[in-house]
């Protein structure tokens, strides 16, 4: 049945009998006995044989790791044209030829060999030559789903350039075309009709090891409005961000849609549009299934598992995590995640001013999730720097579609936090007047509200502070309250400017300034991270403040310099680590940790745990395969062989 690898095979080695592939028992193929490729071109060929450095065998329970771990999925499934076609496993081209042969995808491909890091610059090419960043998007999702390792890799060590294609702002406009767009599935989409069987919904998910789930119900997709299951581009472009930002591997993350229809008219009312064409259930079978999904995913995946909160309407974004905040492992990105990357660059600007946080003065332009949230996250911090809670709230003057909150005045909608930013202060509308009357020090724009922060109302900022702070926060660029050159130019450069989305550097007289992006992208990827890594069952505030703290220690004097309140997107990855490890320490000391033994080494810990995007030798059976039998070939040429490195970067 098999044969024996010839004596010359292991010569200057001590000899072993080895395997030579025939053909597979069922006994064995469930035993699972697989090892790295180990029969080089010259064995087969019948000339003398040389060993391939794939040659180590890999033994069952190996397999059974790095099945688990998602690193390498079962062979045994992937066999042949299979194997190419499932974007976990294939890595296009950089099939060896042992590889190509004992995987039976010989001939499948042509017969060039390119590395992993040729394929990157055929990447970057390709993308460069899009004109739309809408097609940029499509080619990168085709990418993402047609080879997973070098969309990751692709994406992980371009951050700068791509982040705005699978992030914000192109994700929004792919959210809006998603009707168009739509290829092949990626997510749940549970709708409000499984109510009753949302479990059921979840275990047809293929995946065994979920860890982490961003779940979106599409009511307010970044500053867009109610897109309903279109919105599924928001969860897919954050978990992309997950791995890419802080190494959490793909097969754990799942994105979901709670398609409970849509009060967005057009979309209604479009023939295109994917999701259930009804107006949106609320009250309580609305409760009721949210109620459902949270339970179901503790059923199927464990109650560790996380679940991100992302672009719910406001209405139910603060009740959802008022209710489930210690009853789950979950957190709202937009409230938290927001809050704790504002208050970081807050934090930063501290270097920059000269002031303390207590010194301002601030004024809040939209009163919702993001702005409540950073509020209210603010409030700690000056807490922090020795104000009383009530004190530090007095501070803070906010303005939603009714104007100033007030407490007098006649709309009321003050409705959850609102009240606590409520002051005895004449009711005002009109927003400019609020900027003269306050005088704020910091102007933070979360409304959607388009071009608010107009020339005048910079201009007048630029006439109260020496150094006036600006964020315009709302996503996407369309929906920012100002541009980066409006911020610069109307203050004579003396802006300290960041934005939700990303803007180009700016010039203004003698000056570059190169703005940061204030996203919560910057802290949901590392809290992420270090939840899941420690077992932490509750995500308090207290970890947004450790992640608020990281990365402003992060920040160099020179990002400063160059007008940036964030360190660059380039080194994002590790400024997740890093919050990842506070996030562990943290839980460690506080004995909220529930993954033990304590490691020793935070930072090994960590990065032994990270998703690797580098292509590793297949793992195949070595005795080939029935209906693949290894398909013989002459000697290729070593030059035909050879893997050159591009220079080219994007
Ligand atoms: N940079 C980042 O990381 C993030 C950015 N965002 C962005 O922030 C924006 C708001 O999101 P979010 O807070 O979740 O949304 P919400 O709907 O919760 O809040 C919007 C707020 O803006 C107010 N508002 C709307 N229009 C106006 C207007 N013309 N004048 C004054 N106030 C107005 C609303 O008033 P009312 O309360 O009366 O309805 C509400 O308080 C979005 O564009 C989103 O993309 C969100 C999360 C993260
Ligand atoms: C960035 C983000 O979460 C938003 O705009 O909603
Ligand atoms: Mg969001």
């Amino acid at each position: 049945m098999f044969g024996i690898v010839p004596r010359s095979i292991m010569s200057g080695q001590k000899r072993r009998r080895r395997l030579f592939p025939v053909s597979p028992t069922p006994s064995v193929i469930r035993g699972l006995h697989y090892t790295n490729v180990y029969r080089s071109r010259s064995a087969i060929s019948g000339q003398k044989a040389v060993l391939t450095e794939a040659v180590k065998a890999i033994k069952p329970d190996e397999v059974q790791k790095r099945h688990v771990t998602g690193d390498v999925i079962s062979p045994g499934q992937v066999m042949g044209i299979e194997h190419l076609r499932d974007p976990r496993l294939n890595k296009g081209l950089a099939f060896t030829l042992e590889e190509r042969q004992a995987l039976g995808i010989h001939g499948l491909q042509p017969a060039r060999f390119k590395s992993q890091e040729e394929q990157l610059e055929l990447c970057r090419i390709s993308i460069q030559r899009y004109q739309e960043d809408l097609n940029k998007y499509l080619y990168l999702t085709e990418l993402h789903d047609r080879n997973e390792k070098l969309f990751f890799r692709l994406l992980s060590e371009n951050i700068e350039h791509l982040m705005p294609i699978v992030y914000t702002p192109t994700v929004g406009l792919a959210c809006q075309k998603f009707g168009l767009i739509y290829r092949r599935p990626r997510g749940l989409f549970i709708t409000i009709n499984d109510i009753g069987h949302v479990y059921d919904v979840i275990k047809n998910w293929p995946e065994p090891n979920v860890k982490a789930i961003v779940v979106t119900d599409g009511e307010r997709i970044l500053g867009l409005g109610d897109l309903g299951a279109c919105g599924m581009g928001i969860p897919v472009g954050k978990l992309a961000l997950y791995t890419a930002l802080a190494g959490i591997k793909p097969h754990e993350c799942l994105p979901i849609v709670l398609d409970v229809g849509t009060n967005n008219q057009n979309l209604l009312e479009d023939p295109l549009y994917v999701g259930l064409r009804q107006r949106r259930t609320t009250g309580k079978l609305y409760d009721d299934f949210v109620d459902e999904f949270m339970q179901a995913v503790v059923k199927r995946y464990g109650q560790n598992t996380l679940i991100q909160f992302e672009d719910f309407g406001n209405h139910n974004a603060f009740r959802f995590l008022d209710k489930y905040r210690e009853e789950y492992c979950t957190f709202n990105d937009d409230i938290q995640g927001t809050a704790s990357v504002a208050v970081s660059g807050l934090m930063a600007s501290r270097r920059v001013t000269g002031k303390k946080l207590t010194e301002n003065t601030f004024l809040f332009l939209g009163a919702g999730e993001a702005a409540i949230g950073i509020a209210d996250l603010t409030v700690k911090a000056l807490e922090n720097e020795g104000l009383t809670e009530e004190q530090a709230r007095e501070r803070i003057w906010m303005v939603d579609i009714d104007g100033l909150l007030a407490v007098d005045r006649p709309e009321g909608n003050l409705e959850g936090h609102k009240k606590f930013y409520a002051k005895k202060h004449p009711p005002m509308k009109d927003f400019k007047a609020v900027v003269e009357e306050i005088k704020p020090s910091i102007l933070i724009g979360a409304s959607a509200a388009a071009g608010a922060f107009t020339p005048e109302i910079l201009r007048m900022m630029a006439t109260f502070n020496e150094r006036p702070i600006v964020f315009a926060l709302s996503n996407p660029t369309s929906k920012a309250e100002c541009t980066a050159e409006q911020a610069y130019t109307n203050t004579d450069g003396r802006v300290i400017f960041s934005s939700g989305s990303p803007f180009g550097k700016v010039t203004v007289g003698e000056k570059v300034f190169h703005p940061g992006q204030g996203n919560n992208a910057y802290i949901f990827p590392g809290v992420a991270l270090g939840v899941l890594l420690s077992g932490i069952h509750h995500i308090s505030e207290r970890i947004f403040l450790i992640a608020s703290e990281t990365v402003a220690n992060h920040v160099s004097d020179t990002d400063l310099q160059r007008g940036s309140l964030y360190p660059p997107l380039s080194s994002i990855k590790e400024v997740s680590m890093q919050i990842a490890m506070k996030i562990l320490d943290h839980a460690y000391e506080e004995r909220i940790a529930t993954v033990y033994p304590k490691p020793k080494d935070m930072r090994t810990y960590v990065q032994e745990n990270l998703y690797k995007y580098y292509y590793e030798p297949a793992l195949v059976p070595t005795w080939g395969w029935p209906d693949h039998p290894v398909v013989k070939t002459r000697a290729y040429p070593k030059s035909e062989r050879k893997f050159y490195q591009p220079k080219e970067t994007l």
